[in-house]
């Protein structure tokens, strides 16, 4: 049986909600106090950076460009990327995001302050970088900030030539699949924007069922870690490496109702 269209209801149910998608009220819900809390590896966010810090210090991720699918209006979890890829293109389905990160991305006054987060990502890398130096790196390689639509076969409307060399997607896959199946379609279009041998990063919600931003209350198809090991499989991925973490009663502040978080590094096989 080949795979149902989206019920036109829960595909324009969440098409209606990400139109009330408030990006400030979005960075306020989860990246500021007390999720965006850097004093002790336990709290979510500097697990967060640690799993993508940790990943792309064995050098082994790198090449010329790097995709976030589904942004938003975030940067974090570009930040260790950028130092291994000439390239970092950004996407996200919302103007407003993109116009968020635009704003970012050119210095201008007025955007979400970032630099306890790259401060902190200097420090566990350990290399003693001044944060400026990351800053302007990443300012510097963040050249394309793309539409995107994941339940679409071609996400960018077109293939991306040459294809992208790693993929990263945090929390966008399950925020924007009203199922299962939706979830696991999702991540094989957004895979077929990776090259054969790409390595592929995600991180997302466990358990969510939905999350608020502004006036938006969005949907989450609640995954389990099995889910998401299975919708790799299914898309043709080999898993590396899976971590999760556990949301404690501190941090669940009624934004949403996430369970917890998982950081999945895959693999898609090389050339057949
Ligand atoms: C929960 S936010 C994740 C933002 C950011 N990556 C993070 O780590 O916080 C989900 C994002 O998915 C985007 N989105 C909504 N519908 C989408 C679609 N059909 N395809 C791709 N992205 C979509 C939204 O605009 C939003 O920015
Ligand atoms: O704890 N966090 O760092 C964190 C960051 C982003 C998000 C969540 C939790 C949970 N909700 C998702 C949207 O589905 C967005």
């Amino acid at each position: 049986m080949p795979p149902q269209p989206l019920a036109m209801s829960s595909l324009a149910a969440l098409r209606e909600g990400y139109e009330r998608f408030d990006p400030r009220a979005y960075l306020q819900n989860n990246y500021l106090p007390p999720r965006a809390d850097f004093s002790s590896e336990e709290f979510v966010v500097p697990w967060k950076l640690r799993c993508l810090a940790e990943t792309f210090a064995s050098g082994e991720i790198c090449g010329r460009t790097l995709i976030d699918v589904g942004s938003g209006p975030t940067i974090y979890q570009l930040l260790s990327a950028c130092d291994h890829f000439e390239e970092i293109v950004a996407t996200d389905y919302l103007a407003v995001n993109r116009e968020e990160l635009g704003r970012w991305a050119r210095g201008e006054p007025g955007t979400f302050d970032w630099s306890p987060f790259i401060q902190h990502v200097c420090k566990i890398e350990g290399r003693g970088e001044p944060w400026q130096e990351k800053e302007r790196r990443l300012r510097g390689r963040l050249r394309r900030i793309l539409p995107i639509d994941v339940h679409r076969p071609d996400p960018l409307g077109a293939p991306l030539r040459p294809p992208a060399d790693a993929l990263l997607s945090a929390f966008c896959l399950e925020a924007v699949s009203p199922d299962l199946a939706a979830f696991a379609r999702a991540l094989a279009h957004a895979g077929s924007l990776l090259r054969p041998g790409g390595h592929a990063l995600l991180l997302g919600a466990l358990g969510e069922s939905f999350y608020l931003a502004g006036a938006a209350r969005l949907p989450v198809v609640p995954l389990a870690e099995d889910d998401v090991r299975a919708a790799l499989a299914g898309a043709g991925f080999a898993l590396r490496d899976f971590r999760s973490y556990a949301m404690p009663p501190a941090l669940r502040t009624g934004v949403d109702d996430v369970d917890g978080v998982f950081f999945a590094h895959a693999q898609k096989p090389p050339e057949a």
